[in-house]
């Protein structure tokens, strides 16, 4: 069994024209441990999303056993039931109200039957909650608590319980060890080591070198989104300057191994503490006085021991790095006040408009305004006003349903008419969430804040009471792309753990009942870090309106885009 990467290349899903994984070629065989190392940034969770079937390749093929990954937009399921992936952050994976709820939805997808799911279940949980003598249900995992009432790392280990209880045939895991505990790290390793003994695959993106470097089979170096290594864990040791050209820097076990060196004192490779002491005893050159008469004279001549994981690699040696090109965003440089006054008028156009043609026109700005958009952002916007325009849909047919007595039998039917009103409300309703979309989708929140409370600083000077309003209304703005971002994890989870074979930023009906919970928890977060930054913001008020702050900068083009807005605007009231 194998996984084929054949000249794939991730484009950003925002910036398609950003590259984050570039023309990259490798074959992942089972059987092996495969690490992928690189600095932060350097692609490994997108390759790793990637060969769990998560991310679509924009450029090249993925296939498994010859099967391509991606038919018509989608992942067929029998690939998804063969990936096992657990997530870089638990909390990215975990939406249940309870550790029970979390297993049967993982495990759901496979079709077990219930004796089945119980055994793997319980055979999950022993692996990583073993039991201490009691009663398995009274463990830390006890299976009617809620995730979130979990710690950090026990939320990490539920994470590796969900992700290995499936028994997938390729397990990828992302940072598997942070925020572990050195025991939970050897139940970790212990679960890859049986996990290869069976014939399976497992690929691990990590930093934690010391921890996985023993027990891999083999190292893939990942720089820019580039392969920039393929070797044996033995190869890696041998070339530690590959690790300091890719800005990875040398784990303790290679530096220990560089100041052996540095005082003459070579050693076989030594993967293992315990390879490493026995390296030391067997060594005929190191006695325990010569030893530390080298490391005292080493330590006290500069550059002859000390090896500075930091220092700047080589330059003939170092890899050619290509620049990736950063696409101008289009909205970026508005200043927020410009796009404030903006949706402003905007809106206040269409509320104002009494007629359909008049209203048709203030959606063409928006549109327009949206069609600048990313194409994934957009085909996001779709996917969330689809459920409004039903609401939108209902709302009308319930408006224009008319009753009426016939012959002693009740009639019902619909009035256009009687409609009419609703309709044209409902549509002035769609073009103001289209341009609140488009708002808060082209501003980060702190420039929202700050746009806000630039122009509500002149209320202020009048003694109207702003800044609360300011920070209100910069929060709803808020949930719309957090309903969004929650909208994209829950998508993940349902590919990844529910396995479901859809499309990228897609959620399957019966997934939308407990999407609900874990939104409704973030929404309450939020309102609580509303009740914090209000409560902060009576004491910073009066200093924070009316302030010129370093997020706003007014251009020559703001201004003319200003004068453009309020000539349409003025139009607008002319037809409305
Ligand atoms: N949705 C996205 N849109 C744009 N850029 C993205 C997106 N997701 C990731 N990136 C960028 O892609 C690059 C690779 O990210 P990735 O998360 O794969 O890195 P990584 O090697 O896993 O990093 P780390 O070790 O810090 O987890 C980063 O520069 C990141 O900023």
């Amino acid at each position: 069994m194998h996984i084929e990467l054949d000249r794939l290349t991730v484009a950003a899903p925002e910036t398609e024209s950003r590259a984050l994984l570039q023309n990259l070629s490798v074959q992942l065989n089972s059987g092996e441990i495969t690490l992928l190392l690189g600095c932060t940034g350097s692609g490994k969770t997108t390759l790793l999303q990637t060969i769990g079937g998560l991310k679509p390749p924009s450029a090249g093929s993925i296939t498994l056993n010859g099967e391509p990954f991606w038919q018509h937009g989608k992942v067929p399921q029998s690939i998804l039931l063969q990936m096992g992936l657990v997530f870089q952050f638990p909390e990215q994976q975990l939406f249940a109200r309870s550790i029970r709820r979390e297993f049967s939805y993982s495990l759901r997808p496979y079709r077990l039957s219930d004796e089945q799911k119980k055994s793997q279940m319980i055979e999950a949980l022993g692996q990583w909650d073993p039991p201490s003598g009691q009663d398995k249900l009274e463990q830390r995992f006890h299976l009617d608590r809620s995730p979130f009432a979990l710690s950090g790392g026990e939320r990490r280990r539920l994470g590796l319980a969900l992700g290995t209880a499936t028994k997938p045939e390729w397990l990828l895991l992302d940072e598997p060890s942070a925020g572990l505990e050195a025991q939970s790290v050897l139940l970790l390793l212990d679960m890859l080591e049986q996990h290869r003994h069976a014939g399976k695959g497992a690929v691990v993106a990590t930093h934690d070198l010391d921890t996985f470097l023993p027990i891999a089979d083999r190292v893939l170096l990942l720089q820019e989104g580039t392969l920039i290594g393929d070797l044996t864990p033995r190869e890696l040791h041998s070339r530690p300057e590959l690790l300091e050209q890719a800005a990875i820097g040398l784990p303790p076990s290679m530096r220990l191994a560089q100041q052996f060196r540095a005082a003459n004192i070579y050693l076989a490779t030594a993967l293992t503490p315990e390879e490493m002491a026995a390296n030391i005893i067997q060594s005929k050159l190191v006695t325990s006085d010569k030893l530390h008469q080298r490391m005292q004279h080493s330590s006290e001549v500069p550059g002859t021991s000390h090896v500075n994981q930091h220092e700047p690699a080589n330059v003939e040696n170092s890899i050619e790095v290509k620049a990736v090109p950063q696409p101008q965003d289009l909205y970026s440089s508005m200043d927020p006040r410009l796009k404030w006054m903006l949706y402003i008028l905007l809106v206040t156009a269409a509320m104002l408009q009494h007629h359909w043609l008049g209203l048709s026109l203030t959606l063409v700005p928006v549109v327009l305004a949206l069609s600048a958009l990313p194409r994934q952002t957009l085909a996001g916007c779709v996917k969330l006003m689809k459920p409004l325009l039903l609401f939108f849909i209902i709302s009308t047919a319930l408006s224009g349903t008319t009753l009426a007595a016939e012959g002693g039998n009740l009639r019902f039917g619909f009035s256009l008419l009687q409609a009419e009103a609703t309709l044209l409300n409902v549509y002035r309703l769609f073009i103001v969430t289209l341009a609140s979309l488009w708002f808060s989708l082209t501003t980060p929140y702190g420039s929202m804040v700050e746009g806000l409370n630039w122009v509500l600083g002149i209320g202020k000077k009048i003694r109207l009471p702003v800044a609360s309003f300011a920070l209100a209304v910069s929060l709803i703005f808020r949930f719309i792309p957090m309903i969004w971002s929650e909208w994209q994890r829950f998508s993940l989870i349902v590919r990844a753990r529910g396995k479901a074979a859809l499309k990228p930023n897609t959620v399957r009906i019966r997934d939308l009942g407990p999407m609900v919970i874990p939104l409704l928890m973030s929404l309450f977060q939020r309102a609580e870090e509303m009740t914090i930054a209000m409560e902060m913001r009576k004491v910073r008020e009066n200093s924070l309106l009316g302030v010129r702050s370093t997020l706003l900068s007014w251009s020559k083009r703001d201004t003319v885009i200003c004068v453009i807005g309020l000539i349409i605007f003025a139009l607008f009231i002319l037809i409305r």
